[in-house]
C-alpha cells in the first residue's frame, strides 16, 4: 500500500476540495515547524532544553524554556512563507504583524506553541495547537495589523489542528472536511496519513476534570460531576472511568481516539475569569476538530466555536467530546 503524507494529501485537497494553495503551503509550514519542536522536545535534560525561565508570559504564567523556544520556532518558520500577515501566540503579549506593506498574506496564524508546559520536566505528552483565520479584506490600507483583526469567532477559521509529542509524533488536522491523523514517521522524515476520518464515539463513559478544583465548582458541573461518581447506583446508572493528564492536548487525542468528556469549567477561585483556557489557540481550534470528528463543544451556554471573542488571551469555560455527555452537561448549565 503506498503511503499518503501530508504533503500528498495537501495536494489532494487542492486538486479535488479547492483547498488554496496558499493555505496548503501554511499548513506544510507549521507541520515542519511541529517536526522541529518534536526534535527539540525529545532532547529532554541532554539538550539543556529543561526547566523554567526566570520569566512570565502576558498571563502571568512561568515560562518553561521550551515554551519560547516553541514559539521561536514558528514564528521564525512561518515569517518569511509569505501566506501570513500575521501571528498571535500564548507567549507573546500582543499579536505580530509580519513586517512588510499589509496585508502581506491572506491568513492569520494563532497557536499555544507548546500546550501542557507544566508536563515536559516529567516527560509526560505535550503538543503545539494551532488555528489559521483568513485575514479581513483591508486590501490598500497600509496600518498596522492590530488585535482586532485577529478577534473572529472560531467558527471562521479555515483550518486548526495540533501537534502531540508524545510515544509517537502526531499531527492532527481539519481543514472543515472532517479529521485526519498523520504519524511522523522519523525515517522519512515526513508525517505519513495513519488515521483517516477520525470520529468521536456519540456515548462514552470516561470524564477527564482536574478534581483537586470540585470545592470552587459551580452547581451544574458539582450536579454533573456527581452524577459520574455515583456511577451506576446514580441517576446515569452506569459506572464510569476518569483520567486527566494536565495536557489539554494529551486529553483531546485520547478522546478523539476512544471518546470521553473533557472539562475544564469556570470556578470560584477566580471569579473574573471565565474559566482558564483561552479560547483562540486552545478551546477555537480544540472545537473545531472535535466538531468536525462529530463530538461536540460548549462553554456550558453555547458552542465555544460561537462566542464572539473580545481580547487575544481570552479565556473561556470548556466542555467537549463524545455528544452525548457535553450536551447533558450543557442541558444542567441552561436548568
Ligand atoms: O494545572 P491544571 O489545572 O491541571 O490545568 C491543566 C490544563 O492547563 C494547560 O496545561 C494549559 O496549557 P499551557 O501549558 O499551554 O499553559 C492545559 O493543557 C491543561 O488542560
Ligand atoms: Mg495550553
Ligand atoms: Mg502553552
Amino acid at each position: 500500500m503506498s503511503r499518503v503524507t501530508l504533503s500528498r494529501y495537501l495536494i489532494e485537497q487542492t486538486r479535488s476540495h479547492n483547498t488554496p494553495a496558499d493555505l496548503r503551503f501554511l499548513i506544510e509550514v507549521v507541520a515542519r515547524a511541529c517536526k522541529e519542536i518534536s526534535h527539540q522536545v525529545s532532547k529532554g535534560a541532554l539538550g539543556g532544553v529543561l526547566g523554567s525561565l526566570g520569566s512570565e508570559n502576558v498571563q502571568g504564567e512561568v515560562q518553561k524554556k521550551l515554551d519560547v523556544i516553541s514559539n521561536e520556532i514558528l514564528l521564525e518558520a512561518n515569517e518569511w512563507g509569505g501566506h501570513l500577515a500575521g501571528m498571535a501566540s500564548e507567549e507573546m503579549d500582543n499579536a505580530y504583524q509580519i513586517p512588510g506593506k499589509y496585508p502581506k498574506g491572506a491568513y492569520l496564524l494563532v497557536f499555544d506553541p507548546l500546550d501542557g508546559s507544566s508536563n515536559i520536566d516529567v516527560n509526560v505528552s505535550v503538543g503545539t495547537i494551532f488555528s489559521v483565520l483568513r485575514c479581513p479584506d483591508r486590501q490598500g490600507e497600509t496600518g498596522d495589523l492590530g488585535e482586532e483583526a485577529f478577534l473572529q469567532p472560531g467558527t471562521q477559521q479555515v483550518a486548526a489542528g495540533y501537534a502531540i509529542y508524545g510515544p509517537q509524533t502526531m499531527l492532527m488536522l481539519t481543514l472543515g472536511d472532517g479529521v485526519k491523523g498523520f504519524t511522523l514517521d522519523r525515517e522519512l522524515g515526513s508525517f505519513v496519513l495513519t488515521h483517516d476520518d477520525i470520529k468521536v464515539p456519540e456515548s462514552t463513559k470516561e470524564f477527564a476534570i482536574n478534581m483537586s478544583n470540585q470545592r470552587h465548582w459551580e452547581a451544574p458541573v458539582q450536579r454533573y460531576v456527581g452524577e459520574l461518581l455515583a456511577g451506576e447506583t446514580g441517576p446515569l446508572g452506569r459506572n464510569y472511568n476518569m483520567r486527566w493528564i494536565a495536557s489539554m492536548v494529551a486529553d483531546v487525542h485520547r478522546i478523539l481516539t476512544r471518546g470521553g468528556v473533557f472539562m475544564y469549567p469556570r470556578d470560584a477561585r477566580e471569579p473574573e475569569k471565565p474559566g482558564k483556557l483561552r479560547l483562540m489557540y486552545e478551546a477555537n481550534p480544540m472545537s473545531m476538530i472535535i466538531e468536525q470528528a462529530g463530538g461536540a463543544a460548549t462553554n456550558g451556554q453555547q458552542r465555544i466555536l460561537e462566542i464572539e471573542p473580545e481580547s487575544l488571551h481570552q479565556r473561556v469555560a470548556v466542555f467537549l467530546g463524545s455528544k452525548e455527555e457535553v450536551l447533558r452537561i450543557t442541558a444542567y448549565h441552561r436548568g
